[in-house]
């Protein structure tokens, strides 16, 4: 695995290289390596750029992601075709977006449970969505069913704006007789969207709970990320109880945090998300992202940075702390951390389609790191108290605000590469230090 985070080259883990001369005394046992879990309605995006006049004539609503059936899923398609307004199809869905990143970040691997067709011809959907994954994604977990994967008509309007109309073909057949246990239990995280709540007698509801279950057991973080606003809004109560039930982790962007909590300001409506979970990330756009979490007083550490003013006065003092489960803290204390776009965001930005995918993919790295450090070198101060992730809110800021930036930088959610390695926009001096 490799080191998480935007720093220098040379700052890998220290389990894969030690001191060549020690080796020779003790042969370097090859690191155990760790992963990650999720699942997903397997589903690849067609993007096209309409009008609002497409939106309204197709009873969609901007912003939105809504489901249609297969009558509305044809009308619309031929239309796209006929107008020549198709521009790129990749493979999509939050959490298979999340993984792949994860993975291209992280160099290691991720498992996804979700379903593939079982026949497949070269060009077609399932296809496509085969070659548009990360090689270290592990997709030998997919059940195989008889029909077609899920479509996602990815419609860019002119504002800027992107919203979703789904054909679901065979994405929510997802049985729990393919959720691995075991594979749950010794991951590093389980990485869920609220989008599988929305399955109606379709079994991959089910599957995820099973996973649920399965993850909580075994102690490993539930990481939900919440998909839109308008699923929230349709019953906030309904899932603040799911987030205290069975949520570690919480991502979301500014609108979904208010669709849950009420709140229109970002800190607040993170404060109030922290009495439900142990640590929110909420991305905000233009102006950057949000981290919110728990750390123990006796562990807490004070940020060098400027304070910040918001409606938590000075609210990052403590964002060099690392995040722990509320549960693990013998006296909680909350901390906030914020970070600006990275170098004020890409000059030209197309659509934003997966940019808090991104920043959520940085994170699980970061989770992912802590998990395979601790499991390499226990006895490191690192590892003296339990914490979720491996750096700080502070810096786990930096990386997911990064990542995203990459995201937007390039047009399709799901990264081509991982980060440089070396930041052209770092002088040179910070290299050498
Ligand atoms: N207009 C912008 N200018 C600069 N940076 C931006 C802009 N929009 C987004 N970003 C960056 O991308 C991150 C995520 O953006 P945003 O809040 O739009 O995610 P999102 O709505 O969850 O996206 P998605 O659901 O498509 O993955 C922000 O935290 C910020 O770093
Ligand atoms: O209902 C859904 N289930 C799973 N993923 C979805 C759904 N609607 C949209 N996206 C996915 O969200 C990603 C951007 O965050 C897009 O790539 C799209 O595929």
């Amino acid at each position: 695995m490799k080191f998480p985070g935007q720093r220098k080259s040379k700052h890998y883990f220290p389990v894969e290289s030690r001191d060549p001369l020690t080796n020779e005394l003790n042969p370097v046992l090859s690191p155990q390596h760790t992963h990650i879990t999720g699942i997903d309605q397997t589903l690849v995006d067609i993007e096209a750029h309409v009008d609002h006049a497409f939106i309204e004539r197709h009873q969609l609503m901007l912003g939105n992601s809504l489901l249609i059936d297969d009558e509305a899923a044809q009308r619309l398609y031929q239309e796209l075709q006929q107008g020549q307004l198709i521009t790129a199809e990749f493979a999509g869905g939050t959490i298979g977006n999340t993984l792949h990143n994860y993975s291209t970040l992280a160099d290691g691997r991720s498992v996804m449970f979700g379903v593939m067709s079982q026949n497949i011809t070269v060009g077609d959907y399932a296809y496509r969505y085969l070659c548009n994954t990360s090689s270290r994604v592990d997709l030998n977990h997919l059940q195989p069913v008889a029909g077609p994967i899920g479509r996602c008509f990815t419609l860019i309007t002119k504002c800027g704006e992107r919203t979703f109309a789904i054909s679901r073909g065979h994405m929510d057949k997802l049985s729990s007789d393919f959720i691995d246990e075991e594979l749950v239990k010794t991951g590093a995280a389980l990485a869920l969207t609220a989008y599988l709540m929305r399955a109606g007698n379709d079994p991959i509801t089910a599957a995820a709970m099973q996973a649920i279950n399965d993850a909580t057991a075994a102690n490993v973080p539930v990481v939900l990320t919440l998909g839109t606003r308008f699923l929230i809004e349709d019953d906030p109560k309904w899932w603040q109880q799911f987030i205290s039930e069975h949520v570690t982790v919480l991502a979301m962007n500014e609108e979904e945090a208010e669709a849950l909590t009420g709140e229109k300001d970002v800190l607040l409506a993170c404060q109030q998300a922290l009495e439900w979970c142990d640590l929110v990330l909420c991305t905000a756009g233009a102006r950057g992202l949000f981290m919110a979490g728990y750390t123990d007083e006796q562990y807490k550490r004070a940020t060098t940075h400027t304070l910040l003013p918001g409606s938590i006065a000075e609210f990052n003092q403590y964002e060099f702390s690392r995040p722990m489960s509320k549960i693990d803290c013998l006296q909680p204390l909350k901390v906030y951390s914020h970070i600006a776009p990275f170098m004020g965001g890409p000059e030209k930005i197309t659509n934003t389609n997966g940019a808090g995918d991104g920043a959520l993919s940085a994170l699980l790295h970061d989770m992912a790191a802590n998990v395979f450090h601790r499991n390499n070198v226990a006895q490191s101060s690192k590892h003296q108290f339990n914490a979720l992730s491996y750096s700080s809110f502070a810096q786990i800021c930096k990386y997911a605000n990064r990542v995203s930036y990459e995201v937007l930088a390039q047009h399709s959610p799901r990264l081509s590469r991982g980060l440089p390695e070396r930041e052209e926009s770092l002088e040179e001096v910070y290299w050498e230090r």
